[in-house]
Order: structure tokens, then C-alpha cells, then sequence
């Protein structure tokens, strides 16, 4: 009985040690309940044999691996029902000589049996051998081929290990310490959320995994380009990875898969849930090390790109927990991913994917320090504006202007080719020949008196106009999830090439680190903006087209990317943009998340973006090799942007218009550094006070202005029109309210009426200060609806305050981008207002017109139709003059 305890005990040891339960049983059984026997009969006895044996005589096993370790043994029949994953750390924790055995043992048997071994042992090092397949096993119902591979030991620590795989894999000297972390959190099979910049390398924390186990990794990932990109890379590096669609016509990649074929599978969200059962299948055969859920913030409805189908990626850990399969020892570790999510999203992420308890949160700095940040006003909502607003981009491409050429480049000449072949796609709305028509719906399609189209499935009044704009115009996650259903899967098989010799050699780590010197960044001052390919990203399908058509016009070599085009198009645009064959790529955010290439020079929005979240998740796309490039906003600050529609609910609709609003401000923003902007917006205390590279570092703020008098006026208007609503004179009902709410614009009419002085200053002007205001908590939004901008202000405590006791403090703000361009405007007409201003004095305007008579002859005043009679129209001022003059000549 005791001697029964004692083998438990050891079996118990030798399983957490990592050995298989059933070599382990096997070992106490020959030898005893001693541990070090055990060990040493499984490291050097004849165990593997006969377990190898059991597993092989298993009629039904699916596949059988062996070592003489006993690791990883079977996953068919033998074992199953036994904890058989083993603990990675306490794999690690090996004594090193016992490890070395282990590994020689382990490739002289892998090598016998005549599998072959993986390429990793580039130098002649055992060691770095860190997976081996173990040959292909005919599967007994269909006879396809069914692959797994085997963990052999590791003999060297995890981290020494995975610095080798990404020496030797992807040619980086070293790790950087964000992707240890979330390695080590993942090596003690912890969930871990890892919150880093856009392009400091995300993605290996979750590849080297399947590299380090030889089991697969399973990635969740919302975008085909994305998938695309990634799978690629990978076979460039000799990772074999697959992407899987949902409605994939051709299942013969996914049953691949699904038999341990691939080291990483790329799935989208919506597929998973049909995936289930043939997972758990590989989670048993060859084994799952890692789900990775990359851009997680599309989990969150308060980030932007949210997708519905993340949020049911709860089932990775309702299916895949060791409760739930008893062949796991431990959960299967979620390792969820993102550059862009805001403090709310984070805590929502966690939650929804119910993450453990336990997950590690990785977090490092959001901030790109080589990236150029500025915001341009422009109207870009015509095409008419192109050539002033993209010249300097036609410059860099394509030298000098050469306006009459309408040579087509081949680029444009095959977009034409793809929206005649693909019948029913929406590409014919592209029909670059009206350009009145491309215009209609925009990024800015409202007026600055706020009255913005509320675009939102609520919102019964534009519920045709949003499902014309959602079928015609705009990419959103409908769109997205098309492409990835209309994908052809016979593209998203990658199978690992061995990689070439230069990618063995160690390249200094390129991407920035974000904890970058001040020193560092002031040389990025001095250098100068290299050549390099440009993303132009613009809120509409049609914009797509047309801008493209207008480059390729002056031959550059530009290429559209929206999600309506022909998959063939998307798929040659996306390789021919990594050649470098195509100089612009025009998109719309179906090119946005995770895009790695590294040398893109310039982002350009050409139009609002929904959030900046979104916008900064593009702007990333800019400069991944650590050199200087340039993020610039082309907006139209006289309008405010609306929102594009979606299925929202009402407290998503609030949020949406909350983010819009932060990035309209972000585009109106003069003073304060753009990057510390973005940074903090993503809760992150910017260390350092400015970039040194943004538009507003670089120009400095304008100056400032005490604008007391204005806020004292326009908070006046306001009290008043607050007061006189609750002395009696309407019914406080909600709807009364509602309706007789008065908003800026009837302000500002009544400001212009009482004060000369303001005669001249606009709404677009007195919008800017309200924000102001607003922000500075004097006023607040007083109607019920979502605004971008204040419409329809209200004082609050605080203003009232100010109103009554800091009479004599000065208000000093810095004018905003719509404030000053409204001065200017202005300026631009001052010569013509002093010309105007004679005509309201009476004697000068006598003056003036008697000179204009003794110059040519009045004219004769107008007949009406009816009568034929002369008769003075006195409606017209023209009529008036005449009349005058006439009366003169009586
Ligand atoms: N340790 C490293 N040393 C040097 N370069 C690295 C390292 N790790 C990753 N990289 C490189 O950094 C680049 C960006 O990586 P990746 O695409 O994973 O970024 P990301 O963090 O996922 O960005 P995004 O948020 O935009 O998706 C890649 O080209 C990658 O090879
Ligand atoms: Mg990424």
C-alpha cells in the first residue's frame, strides 16, 4: 500500500518534471518508486520503446511521437484521458546534462526513424534544434496525411532559446524586454495582454511559440490584408502558416490545418466558433501551445474597429481549458494584443475574453518617436483640391507636373480591367467620370453650425440616407468581413521556405525604442525625409478610385485598395506595395491594422478619421525601420466630420461621437505637441514635453489672446437665454425643451446684432471659443443628442462663477485652428470691407455714385413684363439707385 503512494508520488513528479504520464507509469513500474531511477531508466532505459510500441499498436491513435524522454508521446487512445501537456517552465528547469541527453538522444531517434529536422541547427548545433517533425501518419477514414511534430528538450534556457530562434529565424540579435516578458508570461502558461506600440514587434511574442514547442499557434486576427502580410513574412523566414476564412470554398487548407500542417494559423473571428471541435482535435494531435488574439481593441465596443465576432472569443477559453480537456495539464494560454487601446478598453478586453485573473499586463510606451506629425487644412472633399493638396506628392514620384500627359499607368489600367470583371461588386460606384457624384458624401458632410448628420441605425430621419451610404460609400466592418469571406484560401497557404543565408546574419535591432534619449530624437531633427512608398488613407470607397486615378494621371505609380475590389487586384496591389512596384497605395482602413513594411515613408489622411485611435493604429504604418517619416492630416477644419454609419447602440452612438469629437479637437489643436496629444490620449504620461518634430513643435503655438471680453459676451447670450427658459415663459416639459433649446448659431446672430465690433467675427470663430470654453468646464452640451461640437451651449456652476466673480481675470487661451482660419479668411477680404464700409456713409455713397454717372450713362430702369409700363423695381437695392438717380435727373 505504501509502496503503491510512494509510485504515485514519483509518476506525479516525473509528469510536472514534464515526462509523459504514461512513460512516467512505465518507468515506476520497471524500476520502482525511486525518482532518480525512474529518471534515469527514462532518459536512458528502453521506456520509449515500449511506450513508442503501445502507441503504434493503438489501432485508432491519430498519431504517435516518441523520445526516450517520454515527452509528447501519444495523442491517440494511450494517453488520452491523462494530463499529458507538460509544464513548459519545469521543462526549462532540467538539469543541464540531463538536457543534452535528452536532445542528442532525441535527434539520433528522430533521425533513425527517417524524419527530417527541421531547419534550425544552422550552425551544427544540436541545441538549437528546437522542433522536429516526426514523418506523416495516413489518416485511417480519409487517408490524408496527418503531421505532428515533437517537443524535444530544451537545452538551453527559454529565453536564451528564443533569442536563438530569432537570431537564427528572423535575424534580430535579441529580444527586446516588452517581448520577454509576454514570452515568460506565456511560458508559465499565463494570459497576458500586451499593450505596445505600432511596429515594436508584437507579433513574435506570439510566432516564436510555435517555434519554440513545435506545437501550432492559433492567431486571431481581423483583417485578410493583415493575415496576408503575416503569413507571408513567415514563409519568407521558414514559418509555415496558413490564413482560414469563413465560407472558404476550398476546405483543403483548412483540413490541413486542422492535421498539425502549419506552425501558425491565421484565423479570423468569425470562423473560430465553427472551428471548435477540429481545434480540440489539434489541441490533442499535435498540440496548441498559444491562441493569440491580435488587435484586441476590436473586442471592445468602446474601441474603435470593434467587431462583434470578438467579442465571442470567450469561447477559446470556455473550450480549451484543461477543466474542459482532460488531455491538458493546463489552460491553453490567450495572449491578447494591441497598440491602440484607450484604459476602458483594456479592463473591457480582459472581461470579455474572460482573460484570468492572473493575466500579465505587458505595457510599454505608445509613443513613436520617429514619426512627423502635423495637421494641414484642406477641402478634401473636392477632387478640385487634389491638385493643389497632392502636388507635392506628385512631385516627389513623379518629378515635374506634366498636366496634359493621360497616359495611363498599368496600374490604372488594370483597375479598370477589374471593375469590368467583377459584375455585381460595388466597384462600379467608382465610376471616376462624375466627379459631382464622388463628391456627395465625405468625410465632412455638415455644417460648422453642428448641425452633423447623426448616421446611426437610431436615428429613424437618416436611416435611408445611412444605408445608402453604408451599401455605396463606406468601408466598415461589414465590408471587412466580406473580403475575408470572398478571400481565396488557395492564397493563404504559406509553406516555410528554408531562409536565406543573409537572413542569418544579425541585424542591430531597427525598431525604435520607444524609451528613446531626448539626444536621439534631436537627430531626427537634422535627418533628412528619405524616399519611400505613402499610404493615403481616405474615408470612402470613391476616393479610393478618384485619387488614384488623379495620381496615376501624372504618373506616379499609385494603386486603390477598398475592400469592394476584385480579391485579384487586393492581392497584387498588397505584393507589388512590398516590392516596392507601387509608390501610393489609396485605402480605406481595409489596409489599416498591422500592416508591416518597414520603410513607408508617409501617411497621409485625406479626410477625417472616426477616432484617434484609428488614426493613430494607421500613422503607424509609417516609419517601422526606426527612420524619421511623416504622419499629416489633410482636414477640412471649417466642417465639423460626422461620423460613418454602423450598428451602434445609443451608449455606443455617445461614445462614437466622444471619439470623433477628441479628434476633431486633436485637428484644432495649435499648442499643444502632437504626439503628447496622442500618447496621453492612450493614458500614457508623456515623458517628455514635446517631440521636436510635430507642426506644433516645430511652429510653436501661436500667441495668445485674452479673449475675456468674447467668453463674458457669449456666456451672457447663454444666461440669459437660460434664465428667460425657466422663468415661465415655456412648460418645463421635455420636449418643449427640446425644441426651444437655442443653439451657437442663434447666438452668435443675436452677438452680431447687439456688437459692431463682432460684425465680422463668424460662427466658425465663435465655435472655437465655445470649445475653448467647454474645455475649460464654463459650458456644456445642453441638448440631449450627440455632438461633435457644442451645439447648444449652457452655462455651467463653474461658468456662472466666473461669470459673476472673475470679472477682472483675463481668459489667455491660444486661438485654435478654426479660430484663426476664420481671421484669416477675413484678412483676405479686409481690402474689400474697407471699400465697403464708404457705401454705409450716405454723404460718400452720393459722392461716389454721382462720380459714376459723370463717367457713363444711368441706365435706363427696368420695364415689368406685365404692364410695359416703366416702373421702378424698389426691392432691389440696384432698383433703389436707380430710382434715386432717376429722380435726380427729373
Ligand atoms: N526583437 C526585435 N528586434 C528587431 N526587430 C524586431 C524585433 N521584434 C520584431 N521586430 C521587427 O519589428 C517590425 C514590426 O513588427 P510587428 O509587425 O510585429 O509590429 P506590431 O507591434 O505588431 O505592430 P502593429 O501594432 O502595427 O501591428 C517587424 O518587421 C519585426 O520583424
Ligand atoms: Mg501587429
Amino acid at each position: 500500500m505504501e509502496k503503491s503512494v510512494a509510485c504515485d508520488g514519483t509518476v506525479e513528479k516525473l509528469i510536472e518534471m514534464g515526462f509523459e504520464s504514461c512513460a512516467a507509469e512505465q518507468a515506476v513500474k520497471e524500476v520502482g518508486p525511486s525518482l532518480d531511477k525512474a529518471v534515469d531508466y527514462l532518459l536512458n532505459g528502453s521506456s520509449s520503446r515500449n511506450c513508442e510500441g503501445s502507441g503504434a499498436m493503438t489501432s485508432n491513435s491519430e498519431c504517435f511521437t516518441s523520445s526516450r524522454s517520454g515527452k509528447r508521446m501519444l495523442s491517440g487512445s494511450a494517453c488520452s484521458g491523462r494530463k499529458r501537456q507538460s509544464s513548459i517552465l519545469e521543462h526549462f528547469r532540467l538539469p543541464r546534462s540531463v538536457k543534452r541527453g535528452m536532445l542528442s538522444s532525441d535527434v539520433s531517434d528522430v533521425l533513425v526513424s527517417g524524419s527530417k529536422v527541421l531547419p534550425l541547427s544552422v550552425n551544427g548545433c544540436e541545441e538549437s534544434c528546437v522542433s522536429v517533425d516526426c514523418g506523416k501518419v495516413e489518416n485511417a477514414v480519409d487517408g490524408l496525411p496527418v503531421w505532428c511534430k515533437e517537443e524535444v528538450g530544451f537545452g538551453l534556457d527559454w529565453e536564451e532559446r528564443a533569442n536563438r530562434v530569432l537570431q537564427e529565424r528572423f535575424g534580430y540579435s535579441s529580444l527586446k524586454s516588452f517581448q520577454k516578458e509576454a514570452l515568460a508570461a506565456w511560458a508559465a502558461h499565463q494570459d497576458c495582454l500586451v499593450l505596445a506600440a505600432t511596429g515594436s514587434g508584437k507579433s513574435l511574442c506570439f510566432q516564436i511559440p510555435a517555434l519554440l514547442t513545435g506545437k501550432v499557434v492559433v492567431v486571431i486576427s481581423p483583417l485578410i490584408s493583415l493575415m496576408h502580410d503575416q503569413c507571408l513574412k513567415l514563409s519568407k523566414h521558414g514559418v509555415s502558416a496558413c490564413f482560414l476564412g469563413s465560407g472558404q470554398p476550398d476546405s483543403s487548407v483548412e483540413k490541413k490545418a486542422m492535421r498539425g500542417m502549419y506552425d501558425i494559423i491565421y484565423v479570423c473571428p468569425e470562423t473560430i466558433s465553427r472551428l471548435i471541435k477540429p481545434l480540440q482535435g489539434l489541441a490533442e494531435s499535435r498540440g496548441i501551445t498559444l491562441f493569440a488574439i491580435d488587435e484586441v481593441h476590436c473586442v471592445s465596443k468602446w474601441g474603435h474597429n470593434f467587431r462583434p465576432s470578438y467579442r465571442q472569443l470567450s469561447v477559446l477559453r470556455e473550450n480549451f481549458s484543461a477543466c474542459n480537456l482532460k488531455f491538458l495539464k493546463f489552460n491553453i494560454p490567450l495572449m491578447a494584443l494591441t497598440a491602440t487601446a484607450t484604459i476602458p478598453v483594456r479592463g473591457d478586453v480582459l472581461k470579455v475574453l474572460s482573460m484570468s485573473k492572473e493575466t500579465k499586463v505587458v505595457l510599454t510606451s505608445f509613443f513613436r518617436p520617429n514619426l512627423r506629425f502635423s495637421v494641414k487644412h484642406c477641402r478634401t472633399s473636392s477632387p478640385s483640391s487634389y491638385g493643389k493638396n497632392l502636388s507635392h506628392l506628385i512631385g516627389i514620384y513623379a518629378g515635374k507636373k506634366k498636366s496634359n500627359e493621360k497616359k495611363w499607368s498599368s496600374i490604372a489600367e488594370e483597375l479598370d480591367d477589374c471593375s469590368d470583371s467583377s459584375a455585381g461588386n460595388s466597384i462600379s460606384d467608382g465610376d471616376v467620370s462624375s466627379p459631382n457624384d464622388m463628391n456627395r458624401i465625405e468625410d465632412d458632410c455638415c455644417d460648422v453650425d453642428g448641425d452633423e448628420l447623426n448616421l446611426t441605425k437610431e436615428n429613424g430621419s437618416t436611416a435611408s440616407r445611412e444605408k445608402e451610404m453604408s451599401i455605396e460609400y463606406l468601408e466598415n466592418d461589414v465590408d471587412v468581413f466580406h473580403i475575408v469571406d470572398d478571400w481565396d484560401v488557395a492564397c493563404g497557404e504559406f509553406i516555410g521556405q528554408s531562409p536565406c543565408k543573409d537572413q542569418y546574419i544579425c541585424k542591430s535591432s531597427e525598431t525604435v525604442d520607444p524609451s528613446s534619449k531626448i539626444e536621439d530624437r534631436s537627430k531626427l531633427l537634422q535627418e533628412p525625409l528619405e524616399e519611400g512608398p505613402t499610404i493615403i488613407y481616405v474615408p470612402t470607397r470613391k476616393q479610393t478610385l478618384s485619387i488614384t486615378e488623379y495620381l496615376c494621371n501624372f504618373g506616379v505609380k499609385a494603386a486603390a485598395y477598398n475592400a469592394s475590389l476584385p480579391k485579384s487586384h487586393l492581392r497584387q496591389v498588397h505584393k507589388e506595395f512590398h516590392e516596392n512596384l507601387i509608390q501610393v497605395v489609396v485605402a480605406t482602413v481595409a489596409f489599416g491594422m498591422g500592416i508591416d513594411k518597414s520603410n513607408i515613408r508617409r501617411i497621409i489622411h485625406y479626410g477625417w478619421p472616426q477616432s484617434l485611435e484609428a488614426y493613430y493604429q494607421e500613422a503607424g504604418r509609417a516609419g517601422r525601420d526606426g527612420k524619421l517619416a511623416e504622419c499629416v492630416l489633410y482636414a477640412n477644419l471649417s466642417r465639423t466630420p460626422s461620423l460613418l454609419p454602423s450598428k451602434r447602440s445609443e451608449a455606443q452612438t455617445k461614445h462614437a461621437f466622444k471619439m470623433l469629437s477628441d479628434c476633431f479637437r486633436y485637428g484644432m489643436n495649435t499648442s499643444c505637441c502632437r504626439a503628447k496629444t496622442l500618447v496621453e490620449y492612450f493614458g500614457e504620461d508623456f515623458s517628455y514635453e514635446k517631440c521636436l518634430l510635430c507642426d506644433v513643435c516645430v511652429n510653436g503655438p501661436p500667441e495668445m489672446q485674452d479673449l475675456k471680453e468674447e467668453a463674458d459676451i457669449l456666456m451672457k447670450e447663454q444666461n440669459h437665454s437660460f434664465d428667460s427658459s425657466y422663468d415661465g415663459k415655456c412648460n418645463d416639459t421635455k420636449s418643449q425643451r427640446a425644441v426651444q433649446k437655442p443653439n451657437l448659431r442663434m447666438f452668435v446672430a443675436k452677438i452680431k446684432e447687439q456688437y459692431q465690433k463682432f460684425w465680422t467675427t463668424d460662427q466658425l470663430w465663435w465655435q472655437g471659443l465655445a470649445r475653448i470654453m467647454e474645455g475649460k468646464g464654463y459650458i456644456r452640451e445642453g441638448d440631449e443628442k450627440s455632438h461633435v461640437q457644442i451645439k447648444c451651449p449652457e452655462p455651467t456652476k463653474l461658468g456662472l462663477e466666473y461669470l459673476e466673480y472673475d470679472r477682472e481675470q483675463p481668459l489667455s487661451v491660444y486661438p485654435e485652428a478654426d479660430m484663426q482660419l476664420s481671421v484669416n479668411k477675413h484678412k483676405s477680404y479686409s481690402s474689400f470691407a474697407e471699400w465697403g464700409k464708404g457705401w454705409a456713409d450716405p454723404e460718400i455713397r452720393r459722392q461716389r455714385l454721382e462720380r459714376k454717372q459723370s463717367n457713363r450713362k444711368p441706365r435706363k430702369p427696368r420695364r415689368t413684363r406685365k404692364s410695359g409700363k416703366m416702373k421702378l423695381d424698389f426691392k432691389t437695392a440696384r432698383g433703389r439707385i436707380a430710382a434715386k438717380l432717376f429722380s435726380k435727373q427729373k
